[in-house]
Parts: C-alpha cells; structure tokens; sequence
C-alpha cells in the first residue's frame, strides 16, 4: 500500500508524520522500526501521528512513536509540528488546536509570525507519577549510576511532562557526559518506564544551554519536553527565573512556567521539509 506522508523538524528534531485521518494504515512497532531506519527507511527520531479525535471536545489525538518502535506519551518538538501540518493539510481552519496525547491534553496555538505556542499543561511533580522511585517528592534526588569505570553518584531532578525526563545541571554542556551518563541513567532501575535525561548549563537566571538523550532514541539535537522539564528543575532549585530561554545544538526555545500546578509554555519553529509516498 502507498502511503502520503511528511518529513518534518523542530529544531532539527526530525519527524514523519502520518495523516490517518484521510488514510489508513496499521501502525505496528516493526514498521515504526523499519520507516525509522535512516539507511533503509525514511529516517527520524519520532514517528507522528495525526487521527480523528475520540471525544467532542478535542480536535484531533496525537500519537507518537520513538525511532525503536516504542509507543511514548509527549513530544513537545512534534507537537509544534503537529500544528502547522493539520493547518497546511487543511484539516483544520483553526490557528488554536486542542489535542488528545496518551497522557493528556494539549492547546497548539499558531502565531502569525508562524512560531508555534504549546500549553504544554502542568508538569507532574509527584514520584510515584513520574515514575521515579523515590520515598519522598524532592527538588533534587541523588542516585548511583552503574558505570564500567565503577558507580557514580549524580542528582537529578525527576518531571514528567506527559513523559518522564531527570535533568542534571552541569558546568558546561560541552564537556557533559550524555554518551556515557545518558544511557545509564535512561534505563536506571529508579525511572521504570525508563527516562529522557537532560544535561543543562545555566547561563544566567534567563537562559541555559541543553543537551537531551532521548529514551528510545539517543541523544539528539532538540527536545520540547527535554526543554520544559530542565525549566521546571531551574524554577524549582531556585536558579531560574521565567521566561528562560534554552539553547539546545538545534537552535532555541522560549518556555515560561509559573510554579507547581501552572501549565509550561513553549514557543518555538516548525518546519516541513518534503513531502513523500513510501510502500508499507
Ligand atoms: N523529542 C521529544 C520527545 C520524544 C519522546 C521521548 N523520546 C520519550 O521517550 O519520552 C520532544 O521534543 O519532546
């Protein structure tokens, strides 16, 4: 069967998205694994896919799968990207979208400079909802990481943003272990459903630099909710005030959040790059 779809990115952050809304295709993990392959398919970090709602008062559901095939609950880059391909498909007329993600609802907002603003919701703060094991809910957890050069101790912050994410701060990102530390931590005991694990340097009380290694996927160049998860760790250690802009090496997003139960905003790009057929 010949399948339409479009390459897309948020900051280098690279996308195919699916519109099974006026197609139809069965989405297994095998095939997110092959479409995935950068050498024998088209090649991504995540799969996005674009389906008619399943309740009245949401536009669309947003589905999202990791380059292994694993289904995950939030994408942040996507869902910049998720707006502007039902606006240029013309399933929607609107510039605000509500949609329906695995683990909650989101608002995609257009601006008319074309930067996409996500309502992001609240960050979800409580250990046992991250999940990350832990006693008590902290700021800052410290935990042994299992290395080949023996353990070593790190702390982290735990936040979910839909998905779970540990943010360690760093002097500096360019020298941060994310080959050897992101690996570790993304499948430590303590995250079940394993972990994104962000590495931030804080610039001033206004702006970090970020790098992500992504769960199911390894480090790439941006991460949305890698972005909002390291803003909420700043807010609640005290080092950051709002709006923060955050470098990551795909270029920069602006997030603002006001303290616990308060949405996080993003704003940021979305960008299309081609549009193809490919037999699944
Ligand atoms: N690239 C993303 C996050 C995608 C999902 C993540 N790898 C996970 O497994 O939770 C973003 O921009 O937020």
């Amino acid at each position: 069967m010949l399948v339409r779809f479009t390459k897309m990115h948020g900051l280098g952050n690279d996308f195919m998205v699916l519109d099974l809304v006026t197609q139809r295709v069965k989405v297994t993990p095998k095939l997110v694994k092959k479409l995935g392959d950068r050498n024998f398919g088209v090649g991504f970090d995540q799969l996005l896919i674009v389906e008619p709602p399943s309740e009245p008062d949401i536009d669309f559901r947003y589905r999202i799968f990791n380059q292994d095939g694993s289904e995950v609950e939030n994408c942040g880059n996507g869902a910049r990207c998720f707006a502007k391909f039902v606006r240029d498909k013309r399933l929607t007329g609107k510039s605000e979208v509500v949609v329906q993600t695995a683990n909650g609802q989101m608002t995609l907002k257009i601006h008319p400079d074309k930067r996409v603003e996500v309502n992001m919701g609240a960050p979800i703060l409580a250990p046992v909802d991250v999940p990350f094991q832990a006693d008590q809910k902290a700021t800052t957890y410290a935990i042994d990481v299992p290395l080949s050069q023996g353990d070593q101790q790190v702390e982290l912050s735990a936040i979910s943003m839909g998905n779970p994410h540990g943010v360690l701060i760093v002097d500096s990102t360019e020298n941060a272990p994310v080959e050897t530390l992101g690996p570790a931590l993304e499948a430590h005991e303590r995250f079940p459903a394993k972990a994104n694990i962000g590495f931030m340097q804080v610039i001033s009380r206004n702006e970090v630099n970020l790098r992500v290694f992504e769960r199911g996927v390894g480090e790439t160049i941006a991460c949305g909710t890698g972005a909002c998860a390291a803003v909420v760790a700043g807010k609640l250690r005290g080092v950051l005030d709002m709006p923060v802009t955050v470098h990551l090496p795909g270029g920069d997003l602006e997030i603002e959040w006001h303290g616990e139960g308060q949405p996080v905003i993003m704003t940021g790009p979305a960008t299309t790059v081609y549009e193809g057929q490919i037999f699944v």
